[in-house]
């Protein structure tokens, strides 16, 4: 496969699962057993933020699994795009866009997922080749109203609107057809990961799995 293919390949996977477990990890041994409760759950996805020194290690051992779409998250730099790559994530989300974030993806041939919430910066997303931007921080910066009217001008472009989401407010985002998958750290809290309730984990990603599956069961 072209790194083109492989790019839109994971694009499909994420829009086929339309919800993406945003995870803070603390230790990368509990990285198998929350791979476990993740698949458990129905939900084979992660995105793994580099918020811990934890991170680069978990997704190596998600990845290994083989059974996980991971994602490194909060990635700021292109050394992080290495590390997260060299890792073996399958695909890079930053809170904003980066040129040097984007143009490193580029070169390792992965996905990038980089944030914009602004008519400005999802044409600064587009100019850099990219058509699929997480709306970030997308409670504060608007909601589905705000990515609604994004999507007039900007017809191609596709949300993953993620910060503040959560089973009261996902309707309104599944709603929308921009929207490509709505992601969030509801499903995947850091403490019940932390204190190894895995099968706490695993309920609440089910029960996200059920909900959107309820608000959009046309697209399921
Ligand atoms: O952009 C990044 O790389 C981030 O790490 C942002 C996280 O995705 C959000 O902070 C999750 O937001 P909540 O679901 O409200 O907890």
């Amino acid at each position: 496969m072209t790194a083109t293919t492989t790019r839109t390949t994971v694009l499909d996977r994420l829009a086929a699962h339309r919800l993406v477990p945003v995870v803070v990890i603390d230790d990368a041994k509990d990285a198998d057993a929350l791979g476990a409760a993740l698949v458990g759950g129905g939900l084979p996805v992660a995105e793994v933020t580099f918020r811990t020194a934890a991170a680069a290690d978990a997704i190596r051992v998600l990845r290994d699994r083989g059974d996980v779409l991971v994602g490194a998250g909060t990635v700021l730099t292109p050394a992080q795009v290495d590390a997260a790559v060299d890792a073996g994530a399958d695909y890079v989300v930053s809170p904003g866009t980066s040129r040097a974030v984007i143009e490193r993806c580029a070169e390792r041939g992965v996905l990038a997922l980089p944030g914009a919430v602004t008519a400005t910066e999802v044409q600064a997303a587009l100019e850099l080749g990219v058509s699929t931007v997480k709306f970030f921080p997308a409670g504060t910066s608007g909601g589905a109203p705000a990515i609604a009217a994004l999507a007039a001008p900007f017809g191609g472009v596709r949300f993953v609107p993620t910060g503040g989401v959560g089973p009261k407010n996902l309707g309104d985002y599944l709603g929308l057809a921009c929207v490509a998958a709505v992601g969030g750290s509801w499903m995947v809290p850091r403490d019940l990961v932390r204190a190894g309730d895995l099968a706490g984990v695993q309920q609440l990603v089910a029960d996200a799995v059920a909900l959107a599956r309820s608000l959009r069961p046309d697209a399921a």
